[in-house]
């Protein structure tokens, strides 16, 4: 299996090709949460979340997803709590969709797949002083994982959604103020899986603690059809791709628990 070796099977990915090579290689993600193997864990705290929606700056095309960019310079916008030790700074939120409302997210539930998935990232601001530090320890960053399906319409994605037709392309940039992503959390944040794991895209570092949502959130069909007209590439580019299927293949659990927030 992947997790004995130093190499990882390469995997082909529509998007790029899995390196032969990651350092360790035995906790990456995403991974299926095999709801009866997890474990509850009473000590495991509520999320503590605190987002200044002023600290948004900008939102722009990053050639595989688009990220919604936070001021990160100071301890604005933080979670804490959890499973975390320490306090982590928001430094952007990105999304993983299909090309079809039938898959698209990173993890899954019971082998069950989403429509898409938001990665809320955060960075360890109490032990390091950059995201590009933080990135490569093992308690550097905490990711918030949250599931979308496709059922009503979402009233506080509409003011991102309206702005995705100006970041048609790979590398365009626009501003972007006032965004609380708050708004995007389901209303119970105190049911999570957690479990310790890596970035879905390179570098792959295995620098994330993840909590992944117990509830989604609902978006119209409409809405993901803006997320799918973005292109993966930039204008200059003869063959345009649509911008679908940004996700990474699932990853051995490599006898990795993954803990419950609620019995
Ligand atoms: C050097 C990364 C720049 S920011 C970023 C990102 F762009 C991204 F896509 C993911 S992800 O792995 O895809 N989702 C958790 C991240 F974790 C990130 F931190
Ligand atoms: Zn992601």
């Amino acid at each position: 299996a992947a997790c004995s070796s130093k190499y990882v099977l390469s995997q082909m990915h529509p998007m790029w090709q899995e390196p032969l090579a990651i350092p360790g290689g035995d906790r990456q993600s995403p991974i299926d949460i095999v709801v009866r193997k997890s474990v509850y864990d009473s000590e495991l705290k509520p999320l503590v979340t605190d987002y200044d929606p002023q600290t948004c700056q900008q939102i722009w095309n990053n050639g595989y997803s688009f990220l919604v960019e936070y001021d990160d310079t100071t301890d604005k916008s933080t979670v804490k709590g959890g499973p975390l030790q320490d306090k982590y700074r928001l430094c952007q939120f990105h999304f993983h969709w299909g090309e079809s409302n039938a898959w698209g997210s990173e993890h899954t539930v019971d082998r069950k797949l989403f429509s898409a998935e938001l990665h809320l990232v955060h960075w360890n601001s109490d032990k390091y002083s950059l995201f590009e530090e933080a990135v490569m320890e093992e308690n550097g960053l905490a990711v918030i994982g949250v599931f979308l399906k496709v059922g009503k319409r979402h009233e506080g994605l509409q003011k991102l959604v309206d702005a995705l037709p100006a970041i048609r392309h790979k590398n365009s940039v626009v501003d972007f103020n006032r965004f609380d992503p708050a708004c995007l959390l389901p209303s119970n944040t105190d049911d999570y899986w957690t479990y310790h794991g890596s970035l879905t895209t390179p570098p792959l570092t295995e620098s994330v603690t993840w909590m992944v949502m117990k509830q989604h959130i609902e978006v119209s069909h409409d809405q993901l059809a803006v997320f799918r007209s973005l292109l993966f590439t930039s204008a200059d580019e003869e063959v345009q791709k649509g911008m679908v299927n940004n996700f990474r293949v699932q990853q051995s659990p490599c006898g990795r628990t993954v803990r419950s927030s609620f019995s």
